[in-house]
């Protein structure tokens, strides 16, 4: 499989005294959904910033879409990489919402009649229709941190980063983009790379790296990952609710494996109802 971003032996240093990235490789598949998880401080949000250019490598390569990530090459590169950071004050250029949207379509000379469509499209799947007029700068951080992944879920790159993206948002309101994220990645085969401390966001997706002191800690699918409660512990990480309701529940003799979401225990404990 052709990879969307290649990582290989990277480090970076904010100060001469410490690294904050030491030596991380990784490779990321095209049309795979991937986590980044880790404390605070851990290095997530320096590695994105690498990633897209805003920072330049101690040593070490980037690839995206097997091109070595350089000054000479990163401008046309970011158009097949849409970011989305934590922090959605720093995003804002339209002085209304849908003027704010459409700035990314409006770069990529998208035509005038498909706007409004993909606009109207990307602000109902992030719940923001009614904004649509409203001043960016009037929004809560929440409803900025909506507003950002609209622009980027309306351009559709082939790579999408979201950096704690939906850290501002209300439990439904995570919970509706995280639906629309895998829609996208499922619907579109839409590379995703998601910095995140959202562990029923880190289930649904296919492969996670922890990261942990600028180093990769673990790597593996989610289930692998969260075989090991004790280790995540070690380094402030949890395991998703829906793993910890399902291993409550094999206590009880009710059910006989984990498992990660909440639907997939609705659905097998519907399973043992149906063959009482
Ligand atoms: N501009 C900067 N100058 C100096 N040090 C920095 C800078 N930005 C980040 N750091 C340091 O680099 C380390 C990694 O920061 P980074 O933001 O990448 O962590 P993170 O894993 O994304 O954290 P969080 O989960 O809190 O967002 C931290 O120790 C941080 O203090």
């Amino acid at each position: 499989m052709e990879n969307a971003i290649e990582v290989s032996h990277l480090s970076f240093a904010y100060t001469e005294e410490a690294e904050t990235i030491k030596d991380v490789s990784f490779t990321i598949p095209k049309g795979s959904y991937t986590t980044i998880i880790g404390h605070n401080g851990s290095g997530k949000s320096t590695i994105a910033k690498l990633i897209i250019g805003l920072l330049g490598a101690k040593s070490g390569t980037i690839k995206i879409l097997d091109q070595v990530v350089s000054p000479e090459t990163i401008y046309e590169l970011r158009s097949h990489v849409g970011i989305v950071f934590q922090n959605p004050d720093n995003q804002f250029i339209g002085s209304t919402v849908a003027d704010d949207i459409a700035f990314g379509l409006e770069n990529h000379c998208v035509p005038q009649e498909q706007m409004q469509d993909l606009i109207d499209k990307s602000a109902a799947a992030v719940g923001m229709t009614d904004f649509l007029d409203a001043e960016p700068t009037h929004l809560s951080g929440g409803q900025k941190q909506r507003v950002a992944i609209a622009g980027i879920l309306a351009m559709a790159p082939e790579i999408i980063i979201f950096d704690e993206s939906t850290s501002m948002l209300d439990p439904q309101g995570k919970a509706s983009i995280n639906q629309e994220i895998n829609h996208l990645h499922q619907s579109r085969d839409i590379t995703i790379l998601s910095i995140t401390h959202d562990m029923e966001e880190v289930a649904q997706s296919e492969h996670v790296i922890v990261l942990n002191q600028g180093k990769i800690e673990m790597e593996g699918t989610p289930k692998e990952i969260f075989a090991h409660p004790d280790l995540l512990k070690n380094m402030q990480l949890d395991i998703p609710f829906a793993l910890k309701f399902s291993k409550y529940l094999q206590s009880k003799g009710i059910l006989h494996e984990d498992i990660l979401t909440l639907d997939k225990v609705v659905d097998a404990i519907c399973q043992l109802k149906s063959t009482d």
